[in-house]
């Protein structure tokens, strides 16, 4: 199973940018920054991004978000996570980027927009994946952070062409979704997809209010849904997708084990399920082996696993003929190892 995860064809449509730096590059920032305080040794690293909770999770986040300091930093990181993602076959991603965080710490957003734009294109000449943004506001730092991002997402003065959605991340405690309505509704009205975190680490009342106030078109992680039937029937039924991030979940503490996840509720309720990595290498893991772990809850065969890929693909921001070609690579490869 786990060899042929590894050559499936892939979307990944819940992934950080900042989250993705790999311990390689961790170490090639904070060698470029030596005041930083994240260690660059792979062992400290690994102690390092063991969390307590959600919010130490979030300490050690920004801590890394910290080491990106210059133009150059956002081109190189963008540039590798889209390296590590070509690896394991995605072909393509949405990649979650909060440029409120890089901007208020002193980088030019045009020079951000053009670094990440670059890294795009050269990743996409260089190794066949194609990246496109998802802006996310970091609502607890409030409505002036989402004044910015929803500026930088629609002000055609600035917003990157690989731009298709707009997001809302970080804690949900204390974080009400409602406030960020008008924030939504410009990037909707400006074109962009609307796809908040919700349900992470509150209760379905949050799924329901990233729907009705945000007009959520996907739920990022979604846990808690599987509390509430109702909600679960409504999911299904406008197809709205869960972007399921197992291992995430447990790494945050927002569900105690992997066998407690309620990735099962959702398929059994008929929920379109997506799997993703979230921040793969702060929880230890990467989109393939966020496969194997679903594979294994959800008692998959081959089949089963490539339909888990074609999810993803349904419920990504692709074109038709986007779909219809990572679609048919999904069968293609399926057909071959089940035939071998
Ligand atoms: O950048 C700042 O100055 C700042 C100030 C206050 C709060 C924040 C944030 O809350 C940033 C959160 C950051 O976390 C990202 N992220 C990564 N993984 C997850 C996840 O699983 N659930 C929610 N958020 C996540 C998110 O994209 C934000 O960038 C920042
Ligand atoms: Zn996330």
């Amino acid at each position: 199973m786990h060899a042929f995860i590894a050559g499936l064809p892939k979307a990944e449509l819940h992934v950080h940018h900042v989250g993705s730096a790999s311990p390689r590059i961790v170490a090639e920032l904070a060698a470029r920054h030596p005041d930083s305080t994240v260690p660059t040794d792979p062992e400290a690293l690994a102690d390092y991004f063991t969390f307590t909770d959600f919010a130490h999770f979030i300490d050690v986040y920004l801590s890394v978000v910290d080491l990106i300091r210059t133009p150059e930093d956002v081109r190189l990181l963008t540039y590798e996570v889209a390296r590590d993602l070509a690896r394991q076959q995605v072909r393509y991603a949405e990649l979650t980027i909060t440029p409120y965080s890089s901007t208020r710490r002193g980088i030019d957003e045009r020079a951000f927009m053009d670094a990440i734009e670059d890294a795009r294109k050269a990743a996409e000449a260089e190794f066949g994946t194609v990246l496109r943004w998802c802006f996310d506001i970091p609502g607890e730092a409030g409505l002036e952070s989402a004044e910015v991002t929803a500026r930088l997402a629609t002000d055609d003065r600035v917003r990157p062409e690989g731009l298709i959605s707009f997001g809302l991340g970080g804690p949900e405690i204390g974080v009400p979704r409602p406030q960020f309505k008008p924030y939504f509704d410009r990037a909707i009205a400006a074109g962009l997809r609307s796809v908040p975190h919700a349900g992470e680490t509150t209760g379905p009342e949050t799924v329901w209010d990233a729907l009705t106030h945000l007009r959520a078109e996907r739920i990022g992680h979604g846990t808690s849904s599987a509390r509430d039937e109702k909600l679960l029937a409504h999911l299904a039924e406008h197809r709205i997708a869960l972007e399921v991030c197992p291992t995430s979940n447990i790494a945050t503490r927002a569900v105690r084990t992997l066998d407690d996840h309620p990735v099962k509720e959702f398929v059994r309720a008929g929920v379109l399920v997506t799997i993703n990595s979230d921040d793969p290498p702060m929880f230890g893991t990467d989109l393939n082996n966020e496969y194997a772990v679903a594979a294994r809850l959800l008692g998959l065969d081959e089949r089963g696993v490539a339909d888990l890929a074609k999810n993803a693909v349904e419920a990504s921001f692709l074109d038709a003929p986007g779909k219809a070609r990572i679609d048919a690579e999904i069968d293609t490869y399926t057909a071959a190892w089940l035939s071998a």
